[in-house]
């Protein structure tokens, strides 16, 4: 079993160490948030993710994983070095590269004459970064004194597919597991971290496997503008996108997932990826015409609900409306570019009074007197003249619907049957049918 350092332990970090750990590896996960590492210490886990709890546990309990924000022992104490830090957006959309700069060079300051190290890349990065990196690496060790540096490590490339609320489901079963290096022997033995998950391998060189990522996130983002454009359109042609996507889907070429019609795309990945991707073209002078249109259908989609009301004439100066579901989807804690903001924003740019209840989701980075958190759903509905449904939750699956009598609903995601809507609630809407 190999020795394994992971940098970062938000989502991907920590959900890697804690499988690799649990799957026999020796793990020692760091990060720079003394805060995150004494939680983690005390067997506290600083993000809601289902089964993640009891996977870092099972990796206690074998002995398997330790956490710590001391880069030396980390690097001193493993052969491979994951990075898995935040790689966010600019205001001009590229990545920002900064918090793996950092860890790079970090990692070069503890290199030392007799060591080799494989750094093996996670975090999503824009193509051309891996050979960056080798870049950046042997320049900190020639400045260090070591006179060939390309002898003491190589880089990898092993982008992560996982999703946020099956994060750790996706990790033990992964569709494909991809590694890119310009070292074909050191791609394998990477490879060989993962041999007993049995996964369908793709070794291929750096930047093949850094545009796989991308072009993974950006297909699943297309999938998912291009049925909330059919959606816009079936509901003025008397069309139901429920049926339309399931009678697309049954075709085996096109697929039934991201099919999905609804308040587009959010959370820390497609919003930022495609935008990456995007400038990433304009670099090279490619057009990206499809990326442009994804992007520009997902942030009017994201305000659908303020078009629909504005639509009815319904005055939302003043008007009380519920939100239900402020994650940028179900069973996370994450607001990253969740349609819920954009929606607020909008609202209390109108007057609106906003009554926001999630089941996980306790605190918004919006401070405004009339946007009001709820201990409860139906608290945040009884207030309320109109509720809008953003997220998925099952429990707001199966309700008292008889409390929709005088509202206006509208379902965002399409979860309430079209049928018990119109007979319960004043108005209703919903996306596509
Ligand atoms: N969240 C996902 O579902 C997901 C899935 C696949 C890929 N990714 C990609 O993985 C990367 C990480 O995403 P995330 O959501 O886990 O990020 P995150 O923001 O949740 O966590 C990043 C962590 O890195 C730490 N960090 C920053 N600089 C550091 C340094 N120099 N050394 C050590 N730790 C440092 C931060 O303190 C933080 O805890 C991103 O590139 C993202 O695009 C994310
Ligand atoms: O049919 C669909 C499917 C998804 N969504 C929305 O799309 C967003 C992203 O959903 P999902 O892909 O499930 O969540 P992420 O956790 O962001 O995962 C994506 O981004 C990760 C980070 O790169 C990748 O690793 C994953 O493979 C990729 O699915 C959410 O706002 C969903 O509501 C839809 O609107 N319709």
């Amino acid at each position: 079993m190999e020795k394994i350092s992971i940098l970062g332990t938000g989502y991907v970090g920590l959900v890697t160490g804690s499988c690799f750990a649990y799957l026999g590896h020796k793990v020692i996960c760091l990060d720079i948030n003394k805060e995150k590492i004494e939680k983690l210490k005390k067997g506290e886990i600083p993000i809601y993710e289902p089964q993640l709890d009891k996977i870092v546990a099972l990796a206690e309990e074998s002995d398997n994983i330790e956490f710590t924000t001391d880069y030396s022992y980390a690097i001193k104490n493993s052969d491979f070095i994951f990075i898995a830090v935040g790689t966010p957006s600019l205001p001009d959309g590229s990545a920002d590269l900064s918090f793996v700069e950092d860890a790079l060079k970090t990692i070069a300051s503890y290199i030392n004459e007799n060591d080799f190290k494989i750094i093996v890349n996670k975090s999503t990065v824009p193509v051309g970064t891996g050979r960056w990196a080798t870049k950046l690496l042997e320049n900190e060790l020639l400045k260090k004194g070591l006179k060939e540096p390309q002898k003491h490590f190589c880089v990898v490339s092993n982008p992560e597919f996982l999703r946020e609320g099956k994060a750790v489901e996706d990790f033990m079963n992964p569709d494909r597991i991809v590694i890119g290096s310009d070292d074909k022997d050191i791609a394998l033995k990477t490879a060989s971290l993962y041999s007993t998950l049995n996964p369908p391998m793709i070794i291929t060189n750096l930047p093949t496997a850094e545009m796989i990522k991308y072009a993974s996130n950006a297909f699943l983002a297309t999938k998912i503008s291009f049925i909330n454009e059919m959606a816009n359109l079936s509901e003025k042609i008397g069309a139901d996108i429920e049926i339309v996507s399931k009678g697309m889907g049954l075709d085996k070429r096109i697929g039934p997932y991201f099919l999905k019609a609804g308040l587009g795309f959010g959370g820390s990945c497609f919003p930022k990826d495609v935008k990456a991707l995007i400038h990433t073209s304009r670099k090279y002078n490619v057009e990206s015409s499809i990326l442009d249109a994804v992007i520009k259908v997902n942030e009017n989609q994201k305000i659908k609900p303020i078009k629909i009301l504005k639509q009815s004439n319904i005055d939302l100066n003043g008007a009380k409306v519920a939100l239900w579901g402020l994650a940028f989807k179900p069973d996370t804690d994450d607001i990253r570019e969740a349609a819920s903001l954009n929606i607020i924003n909008e609202l209390l740019k109108n007057n609106a009074i906003v009554f926001a209840y999630d089941p996980i989701v306790k605190s918004l980075p919006i401070a405004n007197k009339n946007l009001i958190i709820t201990k409860d759903k139906y608290e945040a509905l009884d207030k309320s003249d109109i509720l809008i449904l953003v997220t998925e939750w099952d429990e707001f699956k199966n309700i008292d619907f008889k409390r929709f009598r005088d509202k206006i609903v509208i379902d965002g995601r399409n979860i309430w049957e079209k049928n018990i809507l119109k007979k319960y609630a004043k108005t209703c809407f919903s996306i596509g049918r």
